[in-house]
């Protein structure tokens, strides 16, 4: 964890090093540097949410790609991986049965959907998030990419409150 009073004082690249890992937005990560000095970290949160609210399908694909499936632990030493790892922590991988469910929905959503699906999994057991799964299945296509869009920015947010503290 990076202190705010730190963070307001970093050099742009070790900054923006040390965002980088929220999502693989670089625009959104260049936003949020650019925007120091923080007074407050709720400033800090309020304008990350707020550089969030420009996310479209392109930036929803564009950081898809550091998001490993769900139930599917994520291999490398990449940063996202660890974090997600870290995330997933409440979905039981030893469960075979729930695990298989997970694959199958996984594939069900991208059959549909073209696209990994994605859910805030922290504080989610495998059986919430295989509910929402199926919830968000009967979504038309515009409301999914809203749907996906608001984990994405649940997922990115909480990984700037791990980053930073007050
Ligand atoms: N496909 C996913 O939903 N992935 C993830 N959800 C999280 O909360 N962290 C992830 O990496």
């Amino acid at each position: 964890m990076t202190a705010l009073s730190h963070f307001n004082h970093l050099s742009p690249p070790q900054a923006l090093a040390l965002i980088a890992p929220c999502v693989a937005i670089p625009a959104w990560c260049e936003a949020v540097v650019a925007a120091r000095p923080y007074a407050s970290r709720e400033s800090l949160l309020g304008a990350a949410q707020q550089a969030s609210q420009s996310w479209g399908e392109a930036e929803l694909n564009q950081a898809l790609s550091a998001h490993s499936r769900i139930g599917e632990k994520p291999t490398g030493s990449q940063v996202h991986a660890a974090l997600s790892r870290q995330e997933q922590g409440a979905v039981n991988d030893q469960d075979s049965q729930l695990a298989l469910a997970l694959k199958a929905g996984n594939a069900r959503y991208e059959a549909r959907f073209g696209r990994v699906f994605l859910i805030r999994a922290k504080g989610r057991s495998g059986e919430e998030i295989l509910a929402a799964l199926a919830q968000r299945l009967n979504n038309s296509h515009a409301e999914e990419v809203q749907a996906a869009l608001e984990a994405l920015r649940e997922i990115t947010l909480l990984r700037l409150e791990g980053a930073i503290s007050e």
